[in-house]
């Protein structure tokens, strides 16, 4: 059966074509698709570099190149360039299948040709060679072919290797580079195998087979699959996501099955959204009726309404779509919890629960605020059910020691409170979510087969303890995606400890899809050095975390007050306008509602139209906390300043400070303002008023 497939570089081009010519793209693809496998509509160029290319008429000024079997029946649709540039590309590619990877490349051979004559002169007045340390057996089994071998030899510094990063075949560039920075071979390796689907037997690869080619190359060049396949394709020409998987996100996403919980982490940016929206497709597509047999799920509403649009555009086929739920777990625990109790939870006013547990409280010495958060971050946390339990229990997280003999007075405050809650049908989050999971671990009633969590690292245990009892344990039970330096609520979770275990199913993706380098270098810094403990109790790092995107470094402001911090903040704001930036694509953010709502009232009084962070219209400002998840082309980050940025503790009822605690309190506020910064996909502005935050990379 003949086989189209479309390249990447086709589709990013098409979204850019101004709406005339997409049309006629569109005409000419509609025709090619009815006779391609005839080779109809195609021309052969006489000086093409590649006997296979050809070109495809789209209008009088503009041609597509496609890459045409000599024998076989796959085609792939290269680019769509004005007409002189496509036959100059022509001229200058040939396409190959790596013959150690078995991925497809394609190589500017013109200007590798006419680089050779200078690096040969330079070859000759130096006897040091760049790669002299390696072995041809090493670059070879690296994916250095003999077409890049003696050119590669030739190389005497780092620089004229870089002026061969758009000359080069991709992978074979990376391998280099990584070489040239000092990596082992075998560092080198584990670099490139991180680009690879699955790892081929050499002596299996067939150089004349470009589908196993293109299969094996998934972020490159993808199948059109079905009747309307090819429309669709071009309809997530704006969203590549949709089409273009990096291999490690592949590898997860579409892995038949996983024999239990599996788990994707990465740096911001780096698609675990887009790896945990495709594996949800890949459930979908085994089911076909029935009630919806997948959940994927998050912690807030917002986001979810994030998830569903994603969802939406991905799985195009309605029968499939039926098969999956996208809800927030507050929402299904308020469901299962409502559905028991034959009415609805009430949620009071955080004032008046304050209120509620001050007065409850009134005899133990600790404040409402206190004993709430001890009872959700300790007793709920740990599903303490006896005093004795909570008496044994480490108070992990909570950033104080509290003595033995306080104990009792704080339980039985609890307890009073707890009551007092039960009487006038009054909750909160945790406890439904933690009300829901008992209903279900009692019941044995399990509502999904596969259940999708994504932003996982900053669940409370009693939401994982309702995930796990959502769908029953076995194959693909859970599929979660998670970041732990972007870890900003203190929940710290153990997975294993609640039943879920990952080990040996979980991957890590290196590569941001979002920032560019200059902005997650500095970022990355202001995590500061201490190691992070994953969902998976194993040590996390981001030092091989990396973006092929490049732009301005983050520009750091210090001003004398927050007035004159204001002035510069609308100064810049404009400066984005001005650049034709959508107001939507701009978003502010401070570390308190205070400093947030400075910016807001700031900016309005300037005549700049400013809305939510997640809804607008125009520029989007909110705290540091809401800018979870979200992701805009230029971000401001306010008031990164001393005394502020950590925000200092606040006093716990005479408890004594425990330096560990505290510690960990620090972390969490490095890693607020890291996800903060990692929100930007172009632009970084961080102001601060006085002495600047701590955290603040020094230049
Ligand atoms: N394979 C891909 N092709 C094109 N764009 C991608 C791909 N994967 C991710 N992206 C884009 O990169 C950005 C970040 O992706 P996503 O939100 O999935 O990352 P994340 O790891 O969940 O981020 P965070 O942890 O910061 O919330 C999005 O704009 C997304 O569309």
């Amino acid at each position: 059966m003949p086989q189209l497939a479309i390249d990447k570089d086709f589709l990013s081009r098409y979204a850019k074509l101004d709406k005339r010519i997409q049309k006629a793209v569109d005409e000419a693809l509609e025709k090619f698709a009815e006779a391609y496998h005839a080779g109809g509509h195609l021309e052969k160029v006489t000086d093409a570099r590649d006997p296979r290319a050809r070109t495809l008429r789209i209008t009088l000024g503009y041609r597509g190149v496609v890459l045409a079997p000599e024998s076989g029946d796959t085609y792939l649709l290269v680019t769509v360039l004005p007409h002189d540039d496509a036959y100059a590309y022509i001229r200058s590619r040939r396409f190959s299948v790596n013959e150690a990877l078995g991925v497809l490349e394609v190589r500017d051979e013109t200007a590798l040709e006419s680089f050779t004559p200078a690096l040969e002169e330079l070859a000759a007045a130096d006897s040091a060679r760049l790669f002299d340390g390696v072995s041809d057996a090493d670059l070879v089994r690296l994916g250095v072919d003999a077409g890049s071998l003696p050119i590669v030899r030739l190389l005497t510094s780092e620089a004229h290797l870089e002026a061969m990063a758009k000359m080069l075949p991709g992978g074979q560039y990376d391998a280099l580079v990584a070489l040239a920075s000092g990596m082992t071979p075998e560092e080198a390796w584990a670099e490139v195998a991180k680009n690879l689907v699955g790892e081929v037997a050499p002596e299996s690869i067939d150089p004349e087979d470009l589908t196993a080619a293109i299969r094996r190359t998934p972020g490159q060049a993808v199948f059109v699959e079905g009747p309307h396949g090819l429309q669709a394709m071009l309809e997530a020409a704006f969203d590549l996501w949709r089409v273009f998987l990096h291999p490690q996100q592949h590898r997860m996403a579409y892995r038949t099955s996983f024999n239990g919980p599996a788990m994707v982490t990465g740096g911001a940016g780096t698609g675990k959204t887009v790896t945990a929206v495709h594996r949800v497709a890949h459930l979908a597509s085994r089911y076909q009726s029935g009630p919806p047999q997948i959940l994927l799920t998050t912690f807030t509403k917002t986001l979810d309404a994030a998830l569903r649009s994603q969802i939406e555009l991905l799985i195009t086929d309605p029968a499939q779509r039926e098969r999956v739920d996208v809800r927030n777990l507050d929402r299904i625990a308020y469901e299962v919890v409502a559905a028991e109790r034959g009415t609805g939870p009430a949620f009071p006013h955080a004032r008046d629960l304050e209120a509620l547990w001050d007065e409850a409280g009134a005899e133990s010495g600790f404040s409402g605020a206190f004993l709430l958060a001890e009872w959700e971050q300790v007793i709920l946390a740990q599903n303490l059910r006896t005093e004795r339990a909570y008496r044994e229990a480490a108070r992990r997280g909570r950033g104080g020691r509290l003595g033995a003999d306080r104990k009792p007075a704080l339980w039985r405050a609890v307890l009073d409170a707890t009551e007092r809650m039960n009487a006038a049908n009054q909750w909160t989050f945790t406890q439904v979510a933690a009300a829901a999971a008992d209903i279900l671990e009692r019941t044995g009633e399990r509502r999904y087969h596969h259940v999708v969590v994504d932003e996982a690292q900053d669940l409370h245990p009693s939401k994982w303890r309702l995930i796990r009892a959502l769908a029953p344990e076995g194959p693909d039970d859970l599929f979660i995606a998670g970041d732990p330096h972007q870890r900003i609520y203190d929940h710290r979770v153990s997975l294993a400890s609640l039943g879920v275990n990952v080990r040996g199913r979980s991957r890590r993706l290196s590569v941001s899809y979002r920032s560019t380098q200059e902005i997650l270098s500095w970022a990355v810094q202001v995590l500061g050095t201490a190691p992070t403990t994953g969902l998976d109790d194993l040590e996390d790092r981001l030092d091989t975390y990396s973006s092929p995107l490049h732009g301005r470094r983050p520009t750091v402001k210090g001003c004398t007050d927050r007035d004159a911090e204001l002035d510069c903040l609308v100064e810049q704001v404009q400066q984005w306008l001005d650049q034709g930036i959508e107001a939507g694509s701009i978003g502010i953010s401070g570390r308190t509602r205070k400093v947030a709502d400075a910016a807001f009232e700031r900016l309005k009084e300037a005549g700049i139209e400013c809305g939510t962070l997640i809804k607008g219209p125009g520029v989007r400002v909110g705290t540091m906390h809401a800018m979870k998840g979200l992701e805009f082309r230029c971000v401001a980050v306010i008031g990164v300043e001393e005394g502020l940025v950590p925000r200092e503790p606040q006093a716990a009822d005479g408890v004594e400070e425990d330096p560990s605690g505290r510690a960990y309190d620090v972390q969490r506020e490095r890693n607020l303002l890291f996800v903060s910064c990692t929100r930007a996909r172009d632009a970084l502005y961080v102001s601060h008023s006085g002495e600047p935050s701590p955290f603040l990379p020094v230049r």
